[in-house]
């Protein structure tokens, strides 16, 4: 199994920058691309609720904003704030189904551990164009 410790190192440092006002919540996320670049995410909320965004979601917009593809996303990392290995929501799930690759490595990390899985586990079954 390949070890994916620097990935969860680059999401804590994403981290960092969550602005989380309402929940105190922090979580980090980072895309790693195969030219080797790092893109980071971190949750920023907001005082409607409902206008916040997840850290993964952020990374991933992150990475198609800056011109990048799921074949160009190696693996995705995440990590919350605390002991448990915390995993996307719903909305994230469903964003993820259509922005990588179904086997693409998801990093599911916390301090002392990790979990590797990816969105056909997380997501099966998932709504996509082909169903339109
Ligand atoms: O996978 C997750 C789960 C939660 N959050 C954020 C949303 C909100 O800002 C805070 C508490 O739910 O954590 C994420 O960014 N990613
Ligand atoms: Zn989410």
């Amino acid at each position: 199994m390949k070890d994916y410790q620097y990935l969860v190192d680059e999401a804590y440092e994403a981290q960092k920058n969550a602005y989380t006002p309402y929940s105190h919540f922090k979580v980090g996320a980072c895309c790693e691309l195969k030219d080797g670049t790092f893109i980071h995410g971190c949750n920023i909320e907001n005082a409607a609720y409902g206008s916040s965004m997840c850290a993964e979601r952020n990374a991933v917009f992150q990475t198609y904003c800056r011109g990048y593809h799921k074949e160009d996303i190696v693996a995705l990392a995440i990590v919350g704030d605390g002991p448990t290995l915390i995993s996307p929501c719903g909305s994230c799930r469903q964003v993820l189904g259509e922005l990588l690759d179904p086997e693409t490595p998801i990093i599911l990390g916390a301090r002392d551990r990790y979990e590797v899985t990816n969105i056909k586990e997380l997501l099966p079954r998932t709504f996509t164009s082909e169903d339109m």
